[in-house]
């Protein structure tokens, strides 16, 4: 094992400029679920992807998702299902991960091009998708690459499925999944997901348990068009006026969420669980530089981590319709459509989150007295997911994490969600692992996102080392 994996990491080494420019034509392409214009960027990613990997001699094909649901007009974008090596002496390795991105603009305060990858003096790659999830995707392909290049064995068969909709709650692939469970997917021992993030910027950890989301939209309308406040002000009900005041009452800022029904969901917190987050190597300072301030709501890192991981959050993002540019335009927008979302955790149901939510929103509006009118509902919604971390696949990567960081990691759950992490344990029947390439600095989702070069190489000699190690460990 040590002089193959040291050949291996070598090699990753020698070939780390070839690496950054594959990130760098993979972060030119603005696959951006969300947007519309961006579709074929998104296909056009897609099909990166597949010519990448059928250049190192995978078999891949790319799968139709068929039409988008509420946005008939766009297909979905195709997945890339993957797979290389067929040894029946070798355990199979099932990896996800997601080629599209967070929407990005120069003028949302990037101070690069969010699509062109720029690397400064500390080595810190700036643009979308960098961290997420486009590096980790990548990571598979130069790990398989590296082994080739290096001339050592590849340890198992890796099984891929890349998706194009992650950003924009993962429409269509259940169903595969579920479809493909006992087909494509049916060798799979284990799966892998490099999709999220260390909890500092020094430490590795591997991640056992995600929050849910559900994503919900409240449209409020009322004029025949968009209005001259001067002329209509004070006569017509306001569509903003109403829904800001629904908005202001989902949740204050300490954060608790004034719908009843939600924190009655939750499970109780064991006082074995509490004590699990007394060892966790994470400081107040490690969040405040991921945050690029000292805004928190808690002072001390438990009650901090618990919020980010065992209690649900409402989070506002935005209202569509609403006058949003520099300057001073006397608007009465005629109809605005408000976004926030809730992060949900063990035992929250979705179908009763729902209902709690659709019913507290009709009737604060209700208490308006507003001849306008309203509709809210889920744009997506996505299971929490918690597993066990004592699985072979948990203990492979750790000696993976100490080989090439020379560290134990941490086990930790996250905040944030990936909708078919769930799906894909629950249609394979397998140990699910989420094992982390970025650091909590890399801005996901925000401006100036980024991945540094050292988690982008040690990240790929630690997805690779992994894979040595799966075929190393003995059944649970
Ligand atoms: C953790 C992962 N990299 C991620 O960013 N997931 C998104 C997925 C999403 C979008 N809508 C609902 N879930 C996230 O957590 O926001
Ligand atoms: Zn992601
Ligand atoms: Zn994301």
């Amino acid at each position: 094992m040590a002089p193959q994996l040291d050949s291996f990491f070598k090699q990753v080494d020698t070939s780390a400029d070839a690496f950054i420019e594959r990130l760098r034509k993979a972060v030119a392409i603005p696959s951006i679920s969300a947007e519309d214009a961006r579709r074929p960027d998104v296909v056009r990613m897609g099909h990166f992807l597949a010519d990448e990997l059928k250049a190192l001699g995978a078999e891949v094909e790319l799968r139709p998702l068929g039409k988008e649901p509420h946005r008939p007009h766009l297909d979905l974008p195709p997945v890339v299902l993957g797979r290389y090596g067929n040894d029946k002496n070798k355990r199979t390795i099932l990896v996800y991960g997601h080629y599209d991105v967070q929407p990005a603009e120069k003028s949302d305060g990037w101070a690069t091009d969010p699509f062109t990858l720029t690397v400064d003096d500390k080595g810190r790659m700036f643009g979308r998708g960098s961290t997420d999830d486009k590096g980790p995707v990548l990571g598979w392909l130069n790990a398989i690459e590296a082994h080739q290049k290096a001339g050592v064995d590849f340890p198992v068969n890796l099984l891929m499925c890349f998706e194009g909709m992650e950003e924009y709650g993962s429409e269509g692939l259940d169903d595969l999944i579920r479809e493909e469970a006992k087909k494509f997917f049916a060798d799979a021992d284990a799966v892998c997901i490099s999709d999220n993030y260390w909890l500092g910027t020094e430490k590795p950890c591997l991640t056992y348990g995600l929050r849910g989301c559900n994503y919900y939209s409240v449209e409020v309308s009322g004029p025949g068009a968009d209005l001259h406040s001067g002329v209509f002000g004070g006569q017509a009900h306001e569509p903003m006026t109403d829904l800001v005041q629904i908005m202001a009452s989902l949740v204050d800022s300490k954060g608790n969420i004034n719908i009843p029904g939600i924190k009655e969901q939750v499970a109780p917190v064991t006082a074995d669980e509490e004590k699990l987050y007394d060892t966790i190597a994470f400081t107040m300072g490690d969040l405040h530089e991921s945050l690029g301030s000292t805004t928190t709501i808690h002072d001390e890192t438990k009650p901090t981590l618990m919020a980010r991981w065992r209690y649900p959050s409402l989070s506002l993002h935005g209202i569509e319709g609403a006058f949003a540019s520099p300057g001073a335009k006397t608007v009465i927008p005629a109809k605005v459509t408000g976004k926030f979302s809730i992060r949900t955790v063990p035992d929250m149901d979705i179908d009763t989150t729902n209902a709690a939510v659709y019913k507290y929103v009709e009737e604060q509006f209700a208490k308006l007295g507003s001849k306008n009118s309203m509709k809210v509902w889920a744009q997506h919604t996505g299971k929490w997911w918690v597993a066990s971390p004592k699985h072979w696949n948990f203990s492979a990567a750790a000696k993976a994490v100490e080989r090439v960081w020379g560290v134990a990691p941490d086990f930790t759950r996250e905040g944030g969600s990936i909708p078919v992490t769930l799906t894909f344990e629950e249609a394979t029947g397998k140990n699910v692992l989420l094992l982390p390439m970025g650091s909590s600095t890399d801005g996901a989702h925000s401006i100036n996102e980024k991945l540094d070069k050292g988690n982008y190489i040690e990240g790929i000699k630690m997805l690779g080392a992994y894979l040595h190690y799966v075929a190393e460990e003995p059944q649970n």
